[in-house]
């Protein structure tokens, strides 16, 4: 079994880059006021040896004041250190994540011969990121410290501010969404695209329609579909993964940037991902991302599909994604998106600005607005929106069918805003509402809470002593040399 020299991960508690910012950074300060002091924590139950001198670290040693202010995207330190560069998530498994190098301190690019950029670094996320609840995602920018450049890994120590973030796969900065249908094999279907499109229309990123399997239709057919499309606001991109037609189009709208698939079942999503990736007939590559630096039996024991013998459910069952760099650079999300749109998070409302024929029809004309402003379009005195358009039935189709998810949310939660409920998938995949806590920022954690909290992640990493038991986790071994 290859032992990664993970030690080096933990050397530099107290990144130089940290210190430096927080002398200036007004958004540090506040993160931070919180947690000066040191921690008076007490322990329910023992827990084991090794976890005993990591908790003894955190709550002992570790300075809070040092927490991690969210960077805004567009900043570029221009101290990072030898050890540190800037990178981007493109997967993650179990407590790992892969990160590629896209900034590297200057000082490295001058003294040594070949560029560290694409480099791909083997990370561990700096607990305490975890411990403040940043969640760090694929996609995510990042700075990324105690750099072994020679083992190639290092440490997450803050995630950048994302642009946007969608749930489904789980993707930070996604660019844009290929919605991708077949015009055959399934059969192109106006209301299925339009929930789709409405879906994608509701996160607020750009998308892009494409239809394969052109080869399977007659010219006049994607001609026509072509007319309709773009006069619902649309221009499709017609493609064929067998005849490679339109593949080049496509690859250059996608080039540079982070792009999720999605579609319905069977249009040819694989495919086109393993097309686009020139990978002719084979798998996606998911699952062999990690292999070739941890060793594939060690990371074969970590892997999805374990059962917890406490609650017999699997762990990790989360959708793992990765991101596949592109040939012309961008990234793909191996992992298609929403195979089914709940459009839970459309409004009765909101509905209408998911529509460009609505947005046109709103946004010519300037003065001619609607004679209220929640004019919900469906024909009331003084309305601008008119029914001369091709999916006028289908948005009332859509607003029946929110209206009733609405009525039916009011009636359960005394609440029909999406943002007060959330949706859990229960047993066998089914949807359960129920009714979301205050949000956070009302019940701002105690510094008890949150140390509490800290000693019960750790309790957890007890409780999972199967998974991660410490002679085989390279990581808490790591810990635990470091604190003898
Ligand atoms: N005729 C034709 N068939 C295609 C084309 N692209 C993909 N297919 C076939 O369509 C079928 C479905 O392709 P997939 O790539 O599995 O589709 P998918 O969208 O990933 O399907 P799910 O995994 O169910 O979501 C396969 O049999 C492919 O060989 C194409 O351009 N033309
Ligand atoms: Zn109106």
């Amino acid at each position: 079994m290859q032992i990664p020299s993970s030690l080096s991960l933990f050397r530099h508690r107290t990144p130089t880059f940290f210190r430096h910012r927080q002398n200036h950074h007004p958004l540090l300060i506040t993160a931070s006021k919180h947690h000066q002091n040191q921690p008076n924590v007490s322990r329910k139950q023992p827990p084991s040896k090794n976890l005993l001198k990591a908790k003894k670290n955190l709550t002992s040693k570790k300075d809070f004041s040092t927490l991690s202010p969210i960077l805004s995207p567009d900043h570029t330190p221009t101290d990072l250190s030898d050890s540190q560069a800037i990178g981007t998530v493109a997967a993650s498994q179990a407590n790992f994540m892969r990160v590629i190098v896209t900034t590297e301190p200057e000082k490295i690019e001058d003294s040594s011969s070949s560029s560290k950029v694409g480099t791909e670094l083997l990370c561990v996320v700096r607990a305490v990121l975890k411990k403040i609840k940043r969640r760090v995602l694929v996609g995510d920018k990042v700075v990324v410290g105690s750099i072994d450049w020679v083992d190639r890994r290092g440490m997450i120590e803050n995630v950048f501010q994302r642009s946007s973030d969608i749930l489904d796969p789980p993707v930070a900065n996604v660019d844009r969404l290929l919605v991708l249908f077949s015009v055959e094999q399934p059969q192109l279907e106006s209301f299925v695209l339009t929930r789709f499109l409405i879906e994608a229309e509701s996160t607020g990123i750009p998308i892009t329609l494409a239809l394969n399997k052109a080869e399977l239709v007659d010219q006049q057919v994607l001609s026509d579909w072509d007319t309709r499309l773009r006069s619902w606001g649309y221009e499709p991109l017609f493609c064929s993964v067998d005849s490679k037609m339109g593949l080049d189009s496509l690859a250059s709208v996608l080039r540079d940037q982070t792009t999720v698939i999605v579609g319905p079942s069977g249009v040819g999503k694989s495919s086109l991902i393993n097309a686009l990736r020139n990978k002719p007939n084979s798998q996606v590559e998911v699952d062999n991302w990690f292999d070739p630096i941890m060793g594939s039996k060690w990371f074969e024991d970590q892997r999805v599909g374990k059962v917890s013998t406490r609650s017999g459910r699997g762990k990790h069952t989360t959708r793992n994604v990765s991101l596949l760099p592109l040939g012309g650079g961008g990234y793909l999300a191996d992992t298609p998106g929403f195979s089914q749109p709940s459009l839970l998070k459309v409004t009765k409302q909101s509905l209408a600005q998911y529509f460009p024929e609505i947005r046109k029809m709103l946004g010519d004309n300037e003065q001619a607005k609607c004679a209220f402003n929640d004019c919900l379009h469906v024909g009331e005195p003084g309305c601008i929106v008119k029914g001369d358009w091709e999916r006028y039935p289908l948005y009332f189709q859509l607003l029946d069918e929110i209206r009733i998810r609405e009525e039916f949310q009011l009636r359960t939660f005394g609440t029909k805003r999406e943002d007060d409920v959330r949706y859990k998938v229960g047993d066998m995949g089914v949807q359960q509402a129920e009714p979301r806590l205050e949000p956070k920022k009302h019940r701002r954690q105690s510094r008890k809470r949150i140390n509490q909290s800290i000693l019960d992640e750790l309790n957890e990493l007890d409780d999972d002593e199967d998974l991660l038991d410490d002679e085989n986790d390279p990581i808490l071994r790591a810990l635990k040399n470091e604190n003898l």
